[in-house]
């Protein structure tokens, strides 16, 4: 079979309720389909060799009871003949059965195997799509949306999440592979005996009803059990990343109250989930024995009796049924297993969803490098629609100049820096970069030509040599190790174990404040970019490295379109442009001595300063 021939098959799984709420996940079966389709043809090919399973079992047993009977036939006369042995004697007959029972028992397994090995592939494909397809949404999302997530939720779903996922998944193949071999039993007990299958059937029906209810309050438990897992993360993430300040501000017993709070949610969720779905197998497995012990008392009171069954039937059907149990039991377990996946699947589908989450179009026009200026146009901007920070910004940055904002904490320096790589867009008013808006550029074509040195750079758990290199392609040795001279990063580079080799971060060694600056300045000189945005530290160092890291971001900005977030006097003083903000709005801008004579804010904001001895 063709993929296009199955057109009509998965035409017809598109119009299913299944279909349409699991689309966002399903559809990415088409990059593994090949081997999904293998897995089920395995499946199926296991299946059938287990219907053959059973007739071959009935002639064995029926040779066995009744050896004066006709002996039971294919109607393919070579099938008969050969492998049957019709015409031989009993004892030949027997043989012959007993080895196409070993025979087909091989093949079934052999099959079963495949097709188990096939489906895990199946279902490890799908999680790897899955983490893969999360890691592009997290790139592609504006950072707004990370603003109003809680990072440990994200991580949650990343890892814990998409795994039940792919479980649910799993489980749902194991559904089909056990579905497959029921279907071959029903179909050979139909063949021995439609009276007792109707009754089995009619009674594992209404079983399975009961069990479906108890499904639905699984369901409930796994999603009040997925957000207390969430929130259980985000709160141990808080812990982790804030242990500082924890001890500093000697709130332990706070986070003591707030961690054992989410521990002790999360079990009881996690205790009511799996009271309901462990409730399900146990009810199976008694449900399913009353129905046989019935099935047996009715034939011997009166389908044997009446001659309706003879007893090679009934032990054959006895022993389909006898097999059929576990599978039906193992069924109903795995349904609410997936049941209790019903939590995560719907957050791994929320989280895949692209209509209701803000993302940044990328421009068309390649950005070739600044040639005159950036404006920003009576730019709005708001985390939030109806709480604007910035509002109605207008200001030129000339090419090569230094333009310092200056402005209370939370007067909205940061979030004006960060509109120049794009990390938002304006709400309202337009950004232009030589007259073209900045959602016109390529945003990684202009993040190549844009560096950000800020106090709290992330440094990444690699060599010191990667930490400078990161975000630079092909940088040779000599070049690194000049960025790091000219940062004046080199010093304390030298003395660490293993020089550039020193692994940094959470495996390796802890840099200070003031070394983790100079690395990222040197990663900015490394980047060599056109436009620079530099986040002063508000912290104080020591004199030594306050000098070492000024003069080395003197040396950065040197030819530069400087966006200084200016704390230090120096750098204002320096500055061919100070722009004063207070609550969101620009409130004077201009060279920093005029400003100073019109005797305004920023002089204002000057002599508070001096007063209290420093600048920022
Ligand atoms: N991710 C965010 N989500 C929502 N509001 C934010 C976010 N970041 C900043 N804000 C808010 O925007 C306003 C401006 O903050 P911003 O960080 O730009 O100020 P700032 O002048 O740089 O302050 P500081 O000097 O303290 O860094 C503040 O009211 C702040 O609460």
């Amino acid at each position: 079979m063709t993929l296009q021939q199955l057109k009509p098959i998965s035409n017809l799984l598109k119009a299913t309720k299944f279909w349409q709420e699991n689309y966002i996940i399903l559809r990415e079966f088409k990059h593994f389909r090949r081997i999904a389709i293998l897995a089920l043809l395995f499946t199926f090919t296991a299946a059938a060799f287990e219907g053959f399973g059973v007739g071959f079992l009935l002639a064995f047993l029926q040779s066995l009871t009744d050896p004066q009977a006709e002996p039971i036939q294919t109607g393919i006369r070579w099938v008969d003949v050969w492998f049957l042995g019709i015409n031989a004697s009993t004892t030949d007959r027997l043989y012959r059965v007993s080895g196409l029972i070993l025979l087909v028992t091989l093949l079934r397994t052999g099959f079963t195997y495949l097709g188990q090995v096939y489906s895990e592939i199946t279902n490890h494909s799908l999680a790897d799509r899955l983490r893969k397809r999360l890691f592009e949404q997290f790139q592609a999302v504006s950072l707004q949306y990370f603003a109003k997530t809680r990072s440990g939720e994200l991580v949650n779903s990343l890892t814990s999440e998409i795994n039940q996922v792919s479980l649910a998944f799993g489980i749902t193949a194991f559904l089909i592979i056990r579905g497959s071999t029921l279907i071959a039993y029903l179909i050979s007990m139909l063949l021995l005996s439609w009276q007792l299958t109707l009754i089995s059937v009619m009674l594992f029906a209404l079983l399975s009803a009961a069990i479906t209810t108890l499904l639905g309050r699984v369901r409930e438990a796994s999603f009040e059990w997925t957000k207390a897992a969430g929130s259980y993360a985000s709160i141990a993430l808080e812990f982790i990343n804030g242990i500082r300040t924890v001890q500093a501000f000697a709130t332990q017993d706070f986070e003591r109250e707030r961690f054992y709070a989410a521990s002790s949610r999360f079990k009881k969720a996690a205790i009511k989930g799996l009271a309901a779905s462990s409730s399900v197998e146990p009810l199976a497995e008694g449900g399913a024995t009353a129905i046989l012990v019935g099935i047996l008392l009715l034939a011997f009171a009166t389908l044997i009796p009446q001659g309706q069954l003879n007893p090679a039937v009934l032990l054959t059907f006895l022993f389909v049924l006898f097999r059929l149990m576990p599978i039906v039991r193992q069924m109903n377990g795995s349904r609410a297993q997936i049941s209790s996946f019903q939590g995560p699947l719907s957050s791994i589908k929320e989280l895949l969803r692209t209509d209701n989450k803000p993302y940044l179009i990328d421009g068309q026009l390649q950005f070739m490098g600044l040639k005159r200026a950036i404006e920003f146009v009576s730019v709005d901007f708001g985390y939030d629609a109806n709480n604007l920070v910035l509002q109605n910004i207008t200001l030129t940055i000339k090419k090569g100049t230094t333009t310092a904002l200056v402005g209370a904490s939370g007067a909205g320096k940061s979030t004006l820096a960060d509109l120049i790589p794009r990390f938002y867009d304006p709400t309202a008013g337009q950004i232009l970069v030589d007259g073209i808006d900045l959602r016109d550029l390529k945003i990684n074509s202009l993040r190549r030509q844009l560096a950000v040195v800020s106090q709290d750079t992330f440094i990444f758990n690699t060599s010191v040599r990667n930490n400078i290199a990161y975000g630079t392609e092909n940088a040779d040795e000599k070049a690194i190790l000049q960025a790091a001279k000219l940062a004046n990063a080199w010093e304390f580079i030298r003395e660490l174990p293993e020089g550039f080799d020193t692994q940094l971060g959470d495996r390796g060694v802890r840099l200070s404040g003031g070394q983790r600056q100079r690395i990222a300045i040197a990663r900015a000189l490394l980047r060599d970019p056109e436009i620079l945005i530099l986040d002063e530290a508000t912290s104080a160092l020591d004199s030594v490295s306050e000098r070492l890291i000024q003069e080395s971001i003197e040396k950065l900005s040197q030819g530069r379109t400087v966006i200084a977030i200016a704390h230090r006097l120096s750098t204002i003083v320096r500055a061919d442009k100070v722009v004063v903000l207070e609550a969101g709005r620009i409130v004077e801008q201009g060279a920093y001595k005029d400003l100073l004579e019109q005797r305004g804010k920023l002089w204002k904001y000057h002599q508070m300063q001096h007063e209290l001895g420093q600048v920022g």
